[in-house]
């Protein structure tokens, strides 16, 4: 979309300002939403390290990663997301529960 057509979307300023709060306000929302939901999955280092220590499993464990990063990959075409940028966040993810199962095994 050129800049003429976006230029005409809105016929007011206040309203394209409109917009540009009700935006931030839904981002502000589902900024909320992300960082509960990964403090949950990261919070399951606990029992995934309790369990690895058991079975003698490392912590690192590629077959795995290699398994969410497929999966991720296809939600990424599927939902058009850049992939690269999507597997870069799941990689830190998986850094965020793999030190925190370091953590616990260090307590
Ligand atoms: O499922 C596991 O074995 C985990 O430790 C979780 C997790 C992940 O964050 O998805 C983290 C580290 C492992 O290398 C693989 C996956």
């Amino acid at each position: 979309m050129d800049e003429k057509e976006l230029m005409s979307i809105y016929e007011t300023e206040e309203e394209a300002r409109n917009v540009l709060l009700k935006s931030r306000k839904r981002i502000d929302e589902i900024d909320n939403d992300l960082v509960n939901l990964i403090s949950e999955r990261t919070s399951l280092a606990k029992d995934i390290v309790s369990a690895k220590v058991f079975l003698g499993m490392e912590i690192y464990d590629k077959s795995r990663e290699d398994e969410v990063h497929a999966k991720v990959s296809k939600l990424a075409q599927e939902k058009n997301i850049d992939d690269d940028i999507l597997s870069d966040i799941m990689n830190m993810l998986t850094i965020l529960s793999k030190n925190k199962q370091r953590e616990f095994l260090e307590e």
